[in-house]
């Protein structure tokens, strides 16, 4: 049996259109959304990813503001223009795009980020937040895996078993930590693991997130499994392609989701929700 796809265009397209709704209320009301992104240099995908950004702003009737500044922006430049942001009423969300010239402290430009503003969900602040399963914002990657697993009826996992593939600190780690929030009994695999195989094939779900090609290949799948593709490769022909051998593993599995047009719309989609409740928060 061949596994049924989680379109993440199609649900990008469903839950923007409630966003859409909610963020014209707040206009209504004299608070329309705001974002700020900030493009240091002249990285060419970086460059795409964040008019992608831009334009799901303005369909979703936000206000934003794209920033580009030369590679050589100094760091003192970039933190003092955090700053600003940070006090200026009308931005509800400041998205720094990673990754940044080598001379910028990535760590120091997010923890500038005031954590009301922190949308992407990389600040200590929602990090922490999501920790100890307080309020403040999901980091957009594992938040729209989350949602997708939610589109196919799986919004509590108890009982489950969830293996995640990957321990950075944007998807590995936070998506381990949200799955264990929906009561997934959670193992978290990365290089220093021996025998990945062993681990996912005993999965429910399994979320490869390492930035590799074919990271996950069919014998390694329990039949019927959930399979959940982060990565961001491009093939041997320049074309872009996930960790997941799709091919093979979507003969066993499931659910699997696409690349593209999986994780990555989810990704903006989740990064309009944070915004908007960001707003949502700033009117209350
Ligand atoms: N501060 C920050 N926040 C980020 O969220 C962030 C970042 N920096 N740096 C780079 C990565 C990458 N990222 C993507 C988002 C959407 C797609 C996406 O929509 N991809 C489409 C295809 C795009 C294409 O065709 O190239 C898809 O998968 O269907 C991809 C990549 C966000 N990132
Ligand atoms: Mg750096």
């Amino acid at each position: 049996m061949t596994a049924q796809l989680i379109d993440g265009n199609a649900l990008s397209a469903q839950v923007r259109a409630e966003v859409a709704q909610r963020a014209a209320a707040l206009t209504a009301r004299g608070h329309r959304p705001g974002l700020a992104v900030i493009l240091v240099g002249d990285n060419p995908a970086s460059a795409v990813y964040v008019r992608n950004k831009v334009k799901a702003c303005a369909d979703a009737g936000f206000h934003s503001v794209l920033e580009k500044y030369d590679a050589d922006l100094s760091e003192a430049a970039l933190l003092a223009r955090i700053d600003a942001l940070n006090k200026d009423p009308a931005i509800h969300g400041i998205l720094v795009q990673l990754p940044l010239p080598r001379h910028i402290d990535d760590h120091k430009v997010i923890e500038t980020i005031s954590p009301a503003k922190d949308v992407d969900g990389f600040h200590v602040a929602s990090a922490g937040a999501l920790m100890v399963g307080e309020v403040g914002f999901k980091a957009c990657t594992p938040y729209g895996c989350m949602k997708m697993l939610e589109s196919i009826g799986l919004k509590d996992l108890r009982g489950k078993h969830a293996v995640v593939i990957g321990r950075s600190n944007i998807v590995g780690k936070p998506m381990a930590m949200m799955l264990l929030q929906a009561n997934a009994t959670v193992t978290v695999c990365h290089s220093g693991t021996a025998d990945l195989g062993a681990f996912t094939r005993q999965a429910d779900v399994v979320v490869a997130a390492v930035g590799k090609r074919n990271v996950l290949t069919a014998d390694m799948v329990k039949p019927g499994a959930v399979v959940i593709d982060v990565g961001m490769n491009r093939n041997d022909e320049g074309k872009l392609c996930g960790d997941v051998d799709f091919a093979g593993v979507r003969e066993v599995a499931g659910w699997i989701t696409p690349v593209p047009g999986g994780v990555g719309p989810m990704t903006i989609t989740m990064l309009l929700v944070n915004t908007l409740e960001a707003a949502e928060r700033a009117a209350a």
